[in-house]
């Protein structure tokens, strides 16, 4: 029997497995719109058998985006695109997830193909990147960006509340608030980035206030009986990661009592030259393994987790609630079924829809348990 292939239940959310994409930028968007791009691409990932697809970080204002070509749900005008996709995934018989961010500073940047980099101040795409302080990310991203005023935390709280209604009014049943990765939210609880001498800085619970006090404003527009989770990194790798966890977990804790549901553990991503050990399968499974033990909430998380075996082990073996399998599903969009057929679960083509299980499971196919 797999641990990875049983369900999960979430306030009135049902999952099917343990398998969840986790957002994905696809940098496709016009003007914040999805395009055919995404509506295939979130229906053919959809239709490979995860439990819950996250569709990409999607900005809660324009220049809460981290490039021009990310999605938002800024204006109702990108509700109907949205609600498309949601509808698909759903069909596919997995839970419409959707994550929604701001990138601070680190927005107003080049597609990964096309530099990574922030684009130049003289180029008419760009624009002014905000933060809790006037500290640059550096590397390829070295604008400074302008230090936000209290207005401009509540206007940005307000964001990420009016793009949380249009995500309700999408369909979506999951929602994620991007908190990792050195974005906004991330860079205000990390002393990396967030030097502020006012209630929202100095102190952790000041430096975690902008966050509780987000968790707090969507869970009022987000229905109780649906997931409200958030992506949050809880270790830098920067030499002090005790420190940085201890703290962390209290922030967990926080959020929790503000209404969060489960989180979503993963790297700060705050600093240019954190030491993240790549090399080490499921790396982050201990570290959020800590998180659930001591917060006293669900946990996900990923980075490094694809392999069936591994999957398999931080789900049977209690670490994890749900496994995030993002990069194998861009290689293959019906990456659970080789999942299944690795770990043997019974009648493994079925974790792929009539149309195609039908045939290769009666008469094999590349991969079928049949196929000599
Ligand atoms: C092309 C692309 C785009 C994104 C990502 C990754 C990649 C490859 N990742 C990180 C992603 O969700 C996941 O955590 C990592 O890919 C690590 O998991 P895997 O090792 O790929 O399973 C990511 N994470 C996130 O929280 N929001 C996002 O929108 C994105 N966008
Ligand atoms: C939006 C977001 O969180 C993403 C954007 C793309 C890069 N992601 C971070 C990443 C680093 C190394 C490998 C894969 C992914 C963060």
């Amino acid at each position: 029997m797999s641990a990875l292939f049983t369900p999960f239940q979430l306030k009135d959310v049902q999952l099917r497995n343990r398998i969840a994409v986790p957002p994905m930028c696809q940098y496709s968007a016009l003007d914040g719109h999805t395009t055919e791009w995404h509506s295939v691409h979130y229906a053919s990932i959809a239709r490979g058998g995860a439990a819950l697809v996250i569709v990409e970080a999607t900005g809660v204002s324009p220049e809460g985006r981290i490039t021009p070509s990310c999605t938002g749900l800024w204006s109702d005008t990108q509700t109907e695109g949205m609600a498309r996709i949601a509808a698909a995934i759903r069909a596919a018989g997995a839970v419409p997830g959707i994550q929604i961010g701001h990138a601070g500073r680190k927005a107003s940047a080049n597609r990964p193909w096309e530099g990574d980099d922030h684009i130049p101040e003289t180029d008419p795409r760009s624009w002014q990147p905000i933060a809790p302080s006037p500290l640059a990310f550096g590397g390829g991203l070295p604008r400074v960006p302008r230090e936000m005023t209290l207005a401009d935390i509540e206007r940005v709280q307000a964001d990420f509340v009016a793009a949380a209604r249009r995500a309700r009014d999408a369909g979506f049943q999951w929602l994620e608030l991007h908190f990792a990765h050195g974005y906004l939210a991330q860079s205000f609880f990390s002393a990396h980035s967030n030097q502020r001498t006012d209630a929202y800085g100095g102190s952790a619970e000041n430096r975690g206030r902008f966050l509780v006090e987000t968790v707090e404003a969507v869970r009022a527009v987000w229905p109780e009986r649906l997931p409200l989770t958030a992506r949050f990194g809880v270790i830098e790798y920067d030499g002090r990661d005790e420190e940085t966890l201890t703290e962390s977990i209290a922030q967990v804790d926080r959020m929790r009592r503000a209404g969060l549901d489960l989180v979503n553990v993963s790297v700060n991503f705050v600093i240019p030259d954190g030491q993240v050990p790549w090399r080490e399968p499921a790396f982050l499974a201990p570290v959020a393994a800590r998180v659930k033990r001591e917060a006293g909430l669900p946990v996900a998380s990923g980075w490094c987790m694809d392999g069936a075996y591994t999957a398999e082990h931080v789900i049977a073996s209690g670490q994890l609630d749900l496994v995030m399998i993002g990069r194998a599903h861009l290689a293959n969009p019906h990456y659970p079924r080789e999942l299944a057929h690795a770990l043997k679960v019974e009648r493994p083509d079925w974790t792929l829809p009539a149309p195609y299980a039908h045939w290769l499971q009666r008469y094999g196919g590349p991969g079928a348990a049949s196929a000599q």
